[in-house]
């Protein structure tokens, strides 16, 4: 069994993979890191191979811990790959960004595939029939734009993420949810657009700690998954176990 760990820049996916099913997942914030192994360990005996792909740098600590427990692959820009990477600045494409293509390679072999991931920024990849990787975008989170709003003004109040009810918002609050969600769902289907004149069979996955709430509101046909990126992580240790 495979212990699949994703350190994003807010939490900390964990999934526990039997071949290439998923039975345990978990969302976890960095400090619970350590206990939570611990007590999947306990929970399954049989893992004994992991990977781990982090947006930052990890601690030695948290190296030293997960390599003493489990055989593990650190994901980073020399692992092989099941795709040619064609971005400009390899080293310095994301290492989730990485998982999430080799996810759409193994899912959605020979297809032209847009990969969006609303987590703390929204990031869009795409790749084509050819399993060649071309790149995509960087934009702010939705967390992100509403906390921006707050820091880089004086008088506006930091809100929770809600739905807006009207386009026209009457007032602060409104405004703000507004331009906000709107923003984020007018800039995806815009996008989606964009590449669906270039590449007409485009395939849309939507993953990410906000797919789910996007999802629901977006006019374009996408597949909306939670565990994209852990599965792409979990496919990229059993192709580099199979070599
Ligand atoms: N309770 C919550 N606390 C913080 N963020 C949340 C919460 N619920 C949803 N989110 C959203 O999930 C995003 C984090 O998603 P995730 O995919 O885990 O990001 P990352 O991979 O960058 O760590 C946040 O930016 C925020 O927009
Ligand atoms: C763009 C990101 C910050 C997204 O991080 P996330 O929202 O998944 O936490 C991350 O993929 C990253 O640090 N990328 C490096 C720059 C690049 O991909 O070109
Ligand atoms: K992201």
């Amino acid at each position: 069994m495979n212990l699949v760990i994703d350190v994003g820049n807010t939490y900390i996916k964990i999934g526990v993979f039997d071949k290439s099913k998923i039975v345990h997942k978990c969302v976890i914030e960095q400090s619970d890191f350590e206990k939570t192994v611990s007590i999947l360990q306990n929970e399954y005996p049989l893992i004994t191979d992991a990977i781990v792909s982090a947006v930052s740098n990890l601690s030695d600590d948290f190296v030293k811990s997960i390599k003493k427990k489990f055989k593990t692959v650190f994901l980073d820009h020399i692992v092989k790959m099941p795709f040619e990477n064609l971005y400009a600045t390899p080293t310095t494409l994301g290492i989730d960004r990485l998982a999430l293509v080799a996810a759409a390679v193994y899912q959605f072999p020979k297809k032209d595939v847009l990969v969006i991931d609303a987590g703390t920024c929204i990031t869009f990849d795409f790749k084509n029939q050819r399993e060649e990787y071309l790149g995509g975008a960087i934009s702010p989170g939705l967390k992100m734009r509403y906390e921006s709003l707050h820091n880089f003004t004086a008088k506006l109040p930091l809100l929770e993420i809600k739905e807006p009810k009207k386009t026209i918002g009457n007032s602060t609050e409104e405004a703000i949810h507004s331009g906000v969600v709107n923003g984020v769902l007018n800039e995806i289907d815009g996008l989606i657009k964009e590449y669906c004149n270039i590449y007409p069979g485009l395939t849309v996955i939507l993953t990410g700690g906000d797919a789910h709430f996007l999802s629901k509101r977006l006019k374009n046909s996408i597949f909306a998954t939670s565990n994209f990126l852990l599965e792409g992580l979990n496919y990229i240790l059993a192709f580099n176990n199979s070599r």
